[in-house]
């Protein structure tokens, strides 16, 4: 689809015969931001958009969170405006967001210093080598998660699921693992990302403050180990690639030397999207799959499949591949990804005015980009509401034919670097727990502002499954098979 582009300021409401999208600007000052929250704080986080979709079409005018604003839940709108990334559009976040983050952050960044910065942290997250040494890690992290519910009443997903990958990301991003180091950064980051979403005021006692001042103490300590790291680079540009942590991949180019504030800055910056994401990503799959027996006991089998193979062969170590190429396990990840996820929606401004499909974005202002009402519409999922990972395994159902309906990662030049990364945590996970545990979830619900979380941490009581039952398991579910052939 083509774009039309203009750099002058439009300062009517229309741009020859194209014209800004139907909608309404609310009440003065405040706009539509209430229905909008109410919205994501209710049970059907995407009436806010079906209901003016239904008024105005796919694409409309809205304002929020004092600013005017294009709402976009098309496919194709959504495509162009994700490619168009830099000289058109570019990432827009809200005041208390840009000042958390560095001006040099990752996600805040344009131009060729971002194709730059994504480039080698991309490359690094997504190299075999990564995977295979990091397959140990994740390991590590589940079983001495696990490890430590024996004694607990209740396990809290959304809390487990957190204790298993912060570990992980920060051995990842800057090879730390010591626990007092692990416990400090832990702490302090808590605390930063804690102002994410607040009012945007400085002052002593606010959230705002109390973040920025711990981002301080966690620039402190970073910038420490870059420092330390710099003086080992001669080792760092010789060592084998698979031995690396993302530090040392933004130090080892040797294109350009990167600034040890801004590699610092941006370790930090990067653990957001990596922090919460996750663990969600986790905490959910084990929601749908306490609600849908069926997917939990296909999912059951095709890992018990895995695990036996390990067993027999006496091959207790597992390779990356053995869990990624369990297909059902990844419908699954897809199908949780596309019913709830914690990055619902991007932000973006607009550079100069733009024509898509026929509407005029007018220059400096913003588009939501919405992911989850596309991926909640039954023009493109049947029964969207249902968690069916099923869907997944005909092409058809697969991106549901178009590719751009389904874009939990985002896409374009900002497309998620954490793809695979985040896919082989969620399925070594998985693996290791439904082979390991019955679990009765407690009831709980999903909570969708101002991020997604379980209003209560989805609490379940899990009792480990002994090797007899599994195997009891198995042959009944061969029976069961047998018989519905
Ligand atoms: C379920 C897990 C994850 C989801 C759903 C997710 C989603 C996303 C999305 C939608 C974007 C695009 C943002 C935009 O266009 O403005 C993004 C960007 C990014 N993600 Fe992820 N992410 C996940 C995990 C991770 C992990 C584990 C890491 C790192 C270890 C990571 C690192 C990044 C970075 C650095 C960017 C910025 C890329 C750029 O702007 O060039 N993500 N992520």
């Amino acid at each position: 689809m083509k774009i039309k582009t203009s750099s002058s300021s439009s300062s009517s409401e229309s741009h020859d015969s194209c014209k800004i999208p139907k909608g309404s600007s609310g009440w003065p000052f405040i706009g539509e931001t209430l229905h909008y929250i109410a919205s994501g704080c209710s049970s059907h986080p995407v009436s806010f958009m079906e209901k003016r979709k239904s008024l105005y079409g796919n694409v409309f005018k809205s304002h929020l969170l004092g600013i005017p604003i294009i709402v976009s839940t098309d496919p194709d709108v959504n495509k162009v405006v994700l490619q168009n990334n830099g000289s058109t559009f570019i990432p827009y976040y809200p005041k208390s967001i840009t000042e958390l983050l560095g001006k040099s952050s990752i996600l805040q960044m344009n131009g060729n210093l971002q194709k730059k910065v994504h480039g080698l942290i991309g490359g690094f997250l997504k190299s075999s080598q990564l995977k295979a040494r990091i397959t140990k890690e994740i390991e590590k992290s589940v079983f001495l998660s696990m490890d430590s519910w024996k004694d607990k009443e209740l396990v809290y997903m959304q809390e487990e699921t957190k204790n298993i990958t912060f570990p992980v990301l920060v051995k990842v991003l800057m090879g730390v693992d010591q626990a007092e180091d692990l416990e400090f950064l832990k702490k302090e980051f808590g605390e930063f990302i804690k102002g994410l979403v607040c009012l945007p005021i400085k002052l002593p006692g606010t959230r705002l403050y109390k973040s920025l001042k711990a981002k301080e103490k966690l620039l402190k300590m970073v910038k420490r180990i870059v420092e330390e790291k710099r003086l080992n680079l001669e080792r760092i540009r010789t060592q084998e690639s698979d031995q690396m942590d993302a530090v040392e991949v933004l130090l080892g180019d040797t294109a350009e030397s990167l600034p040890l504030d801004f590699i610092s800055g941006n370790v930090i910056e990067m653990m957001i999207p990596g922090e919460e994401s996750v663990p969600m990503l986790m905490t959910l799959a084990i929601k749908y799959l306490s609600d849908c027996p069926l997917a939990l006991k296909q999912l059951l089998e095709e890992n018990m499949v895995l695990k036996r193979q390990k067993n027999q062969l006496n091959e207790e170590d597992y390779v990356w591949t053995d869990y990624m190429s369990l297909p059902f396990t990844q419908n699954v990840i897809s199908e949780t990804l596309r019913m709830a996820n914690i990055v619902n929606a991007v932000w973006r401004k607009a550079l100069k005015d733009v024509e898509i499909k026929g509407y005029l974005v007018p220059k400096g202002w913003c588009m939501l980009v919405s992911f989850l009402s596309i991926h909640m519409d039954e023009e493109n999922y049947e029964n969207p509401y249902q968690f069916n990972p099923w869907r997944w395994q005909s092409k058809q159902g697969h991106a549901a034919v178009n590719y751009n309906s389904f874009t939990p990662f985002g896409g374009g030049q900002r497309l998620c670097p954490g793809v695979d990364f985040s896919r082989l945590e969620v399925s070594i996970f998985l693996h290791h727990f439904i082979t390991s545990y019955r679990w009765e979830a407690e009831e709980d619900f999903i909570v969708n502002f101002p991020t997604v979380k379980m209003k209560r941490k989805l609490p379940i009581r899990v009792t480990p499954i002994s090797p007899s039952q599994l195997n009891k398991n198995h042959n009944t579910h061969h029976n069961e098979r047998i018989q519905s052939l």
